[in-house]
């Protein structure tokens, strides 16, 4: 029985469900984790929970852009004693109209001065025995010139970063900047995984028998979840008996996991002991997803009365390339709501195929390709515009682990017969950050017409 007392769903009579759908209804299940408040430094690759306002503005005075003389912008040019240096940290002094104070870029302005005139439009005369030393100013300024005014940088009280906003370094050097030492974010998810199967053996395992398979799905699924940001834990793998598999379960839960991937062991198998488990200890919300690869990729929700809370179960087919694309396409917009994305859907481009691809009549295909920036077929070699053009990875099986080395898109193939003919524009999912990206066969583009 389901933990809603419905019978439990034979794996066969699963609805299959598209993936849209599928999609979102993981969203909805997925609330953001609390908040919690770190220093700043560590605050990177998370979403603010709150906003952050300027407390002080920046710069917190009036600051010279140039090394040169601080000046009274009416006085013009001509010969002037510098009466002092105005330097960071020395005690704040009056400039009298008729002097000038040297300065260094970054230093601040002294009360009675109004503009800065670089050291490129003035000459130095030297000192007089007295010790007192002389310029000549070569080039009149307006009044401002060459000055950081009060809070031009960042208003006090401006809001410098909203709730929701990524941290990565820059943000990091904004909250420096206005002191926000302790910020408030998102708790990034606790990820378990476990894989299932009698034939699975460690990778480093000397004497594989006959059927038994080195385990690919768990490390790779621990460095993608890694990868997210997530705190990981490796359940190892779960020997084909219920009991075998429902102890990983409960270790995952006894670890304090947000959600817990089990690969494979989610099939029409006898050995296929995901679904039936989860369906007993929770809600199965759907286990068949019109896809390929990925069709038997399973979703629940086991609630952990003890600790108030529930623990998200994506049971991802064993098959390897599978297992990750399921990931990407139901796991990652998860993980991005629970900490914190306001927008967690992976991103779209469009891209020009490189080659014919045979299309599947039964299921859309999330093939794998490889994006480039490139122009377009024909164009003028001195053709400053350029679009993403997809190359295949080559064999699709789902087995075939090659065919994700290197991808950094997923082709969103339509379900039909035929071959959708090369230089066709489809759109694609971008994986990652592009990283994998070639370098571009033409230099970048610095003037758009
Ligand atoms: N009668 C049917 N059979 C299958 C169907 C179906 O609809 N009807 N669907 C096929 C599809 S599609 C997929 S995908 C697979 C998924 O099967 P399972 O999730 O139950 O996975 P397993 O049977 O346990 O393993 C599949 C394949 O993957 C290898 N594997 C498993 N774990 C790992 C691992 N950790 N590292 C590397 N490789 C792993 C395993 O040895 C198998 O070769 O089901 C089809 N069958
Ligand atoms: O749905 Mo499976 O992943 O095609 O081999």
């Amino acid at each position: 029985m389901a933990a809603d007392g419905a019978p439990a769903t034979p794996s066969a009579f699963y609805k299959m469900l598209a993936v849209p759908e599928a999609q979102e209804l993981i969203l909805s299940e997925t609330q953001e984790l609390p908040a919690v408040e770190v220093r700043f430094q560590d605050a990177l690759h998370h979403t603010l929970a709150a906003e952050v306002r300027a407390v002080e503005p920046v710069p917190g005075f009036r600051a010279s852009i140039k090394d040169g003389y601080a000046v009274v912008s009416s006085d013009g040019t001509g010969e002037y004693e510098v009466a002092f240096e105005a330097f960071a940290g020395l005690s704040p002094r009056t400039l009298q109209p008729g002097t000038v104070a040297y300065i260094g870029t970054g230093g601040p302005l002294p009360e009675g001065s109004d503009a800065v005139v670089q050291i490129e439009d003035t000459e130095f005369l030297g000192a007089a025995p007295s010790g007192a030393k002389r310029v000549r100013i070569v080039k009149a300024v307006a009044p401002g010139c060459d000055v950081r005014q009060v809070g031009s940088d960042m208003a006090a009280g401006e809001v410098v970063l909203q709730a929701g906003h990524h941290i990565g370094a820059a943000e990091v050097g904004i909250l420096a900047s206005v002191g926000a030492t302790r910020v408030t974010v998102h708790r990034k998810p606790h990820v378990a995984v476990l894989s299932t199967g009698d034939e699975v053996c460690e990778p480093d395992a000397t004497d594989l028998k006959l059927g038994q398979i080195r385990d690919a799905n768990r490390a790779m699924l621990l460095a993608a979840a890694a990868g997210t940001g997530a705190k990981v834990t490796d359940v190892g793998i779960a020997r084909d008996t219920a009991a075998n598999v429902e102890a990983a379960l409960d270790k995952a839960i006894s670890e304090g996991a947000d959600i817990l991937i089990t690969t494979g062991g989610v099939s029409m198998g006898d050995k296929d002991f995901i679904k039936p488990l989860l369906e007993r200890r929770g809600t199965v919300f759907f286990g068949k997803v019109k896809m390929k690869p990925g069709k038997p990729l399973t979703f629940a929700k086991v609630p952990v009365p003890q600790q108030g809370r529930s623990l998200l179960v994506f049971g991802l087919p064993g098959n390897p390339v599978s297992s990750l694309v399921t990931f990407h396409l139901a796991v990652v917009p998860c993980i991005r709501k629970m900490e914190g994305w306001q927008e967690p859907r992976l991103r779209r481009v469009h891209v020009r195929t490189a080659m014919g691809i045979k299309m599947d009549p039964e299921r859309p295909e999330y093939h794998r390709a490889v994006a480039h920036w490139a122009r377009p077929a024909g164009a003028e070699p001195s053709a400053c515009c350029g679009e993403l053009v997809a190359s295949s990875t080559g064999g699709q099986i789902s087995s075939r682990l090659l065919s994700l080395r290197s991808a950094n898109v997923l082709l969103e193939i339509p379900q039909a017969d035929g071959v959708l003919p090369a230089g066709t524009v489809v759109s694609a999912l971008v994986l990652g950050d592009l990283g994998a990206m070639p370098m571009p066969e033409t230099p970048a583009v610095t003037v758009l017409p």
